[in-house]
């Protein structure tokens, strides 16, 4: 059974997927060691981790960097890779962006946009696909709700289960009303992963900045669970304290010259 077979599993039982970004290989360390079930390596690494202003600024080797960063972190863990943007225009492209990916560490791959053709693509070359539908941050400036009239969610309903005929092992439902979330969920065999779209989809996944509040912002679809953002500012600031006031380091934190080679070396400098 592949893995893919065995979180289709888990959505018929019932059983959450727990799905988490990380994008180095401590905190991927750190995740599977907590009992993730899968680790996204989301393109958020941009915005939350390299400095970038946008998504769309993420390229292809940043992504396989951050993909092999995780593999060497939890050798043994089901990695979902984001396509960045405008590397998957075609099925040609979308191909060999997936090939790099996989090379990288990825054990599935994820591109934004209702687009079936991309995912037999992916399907015929062998990849497991995971499909990112509602606010799609690489398409849409705006980050706003989706799906928010009956039209609207009529049409994600119809994107979704185009992308479910065309074979998706995953898809994401970002920011979509409770509703249309639990609607989706209900109709297609892939399992859903939300984030900020209720509690009924197959799984969830937040982004570990968020949750550990290490980010600048707090969003409304996001718990804090940690402040680790307050605990690496007060670390620091109690070291740069002090180094200040002579208090760091301390005796353990170094070593001597052994006193003969103490005495020879101060006898040689005279
Ligand atoms: N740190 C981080 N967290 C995320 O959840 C996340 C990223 N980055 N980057 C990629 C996408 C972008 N996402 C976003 C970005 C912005 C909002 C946002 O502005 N939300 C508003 C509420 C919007 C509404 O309800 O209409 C908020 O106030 O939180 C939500 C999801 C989710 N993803
Ligand atoms: C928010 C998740 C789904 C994502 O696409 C990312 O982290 O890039
Ligand atoms: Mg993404």
């Amino acid at each position: 059974m592949s893995r893919a077979d065995e979180f289709r599993l888990m959505k018929a039982r019932g059983e959450k997927l727990v799905v988490l970004t990380a994008y180095d290989a401590p905190t991927a360390r750190a995740e599977v060691e907590a009992g993730v079930d899968i680790i996204m390596v989301g393109d958020s690494v941009g915005t939350n981790v390299l400095g970038y202003a946008s998504e769309r600024e993420v390229t292809l080797a940043d992504m396989a960097h951050h993909i092999a960063a995780v593999r060497r972190g939890a050798p043994g863990a089901y990695i979902i890779g984001d396509l960045p943007f405008a590397t998957y225009e075609t099925a040609g492209e979308a191909r060999e962006s997936a090939a790099r990916l996989a090379a990288a560490g990825a054990d599935c791959v994820k591109f934004e946009g209702a687009r079936p053709q991309i995912v037999r693509a992916l399907k015929d070359a062998g990849h497991d696909v995971c499909c990112h539908i509602g606010l799609e941050s690489q398409h849409q400036a705006g980050k706003r709700r989706q799906g928010q009239t009956a039209a609207a969610a009529a049409r994600l309903l119809a994107d979704a289960l185009a992308l479910d005929e065309a074979g998706q092992d995953f898809i994401v439902l970002e920011l979509i009303p409770r509703e249309l979330a639990a609607r989706i969920t209900q109709a297609l065999r892939a399992s859903t992963i939300g984030i900020g779209a209720g509690a009924q989809c197959d799984g969830q996944v937040l982004v570990v900045h968020d949750l550990a509040a290490l980010g600048t912002r707090d969003f409304k679809h996001n718990r804090r669970y940690g402040e680790i953002g307050a605990a690496l500012r007060g670390a620091v600031a109690a070291y740069a304290r002090d180094v200040r006031e002579g208090r760091f380091p301390a005796e353990e934190h170094g070593f001597s010259l052994a006193p003969d080679e103490l005495a020879a070396f101060e006898k040689g400098l005279s």
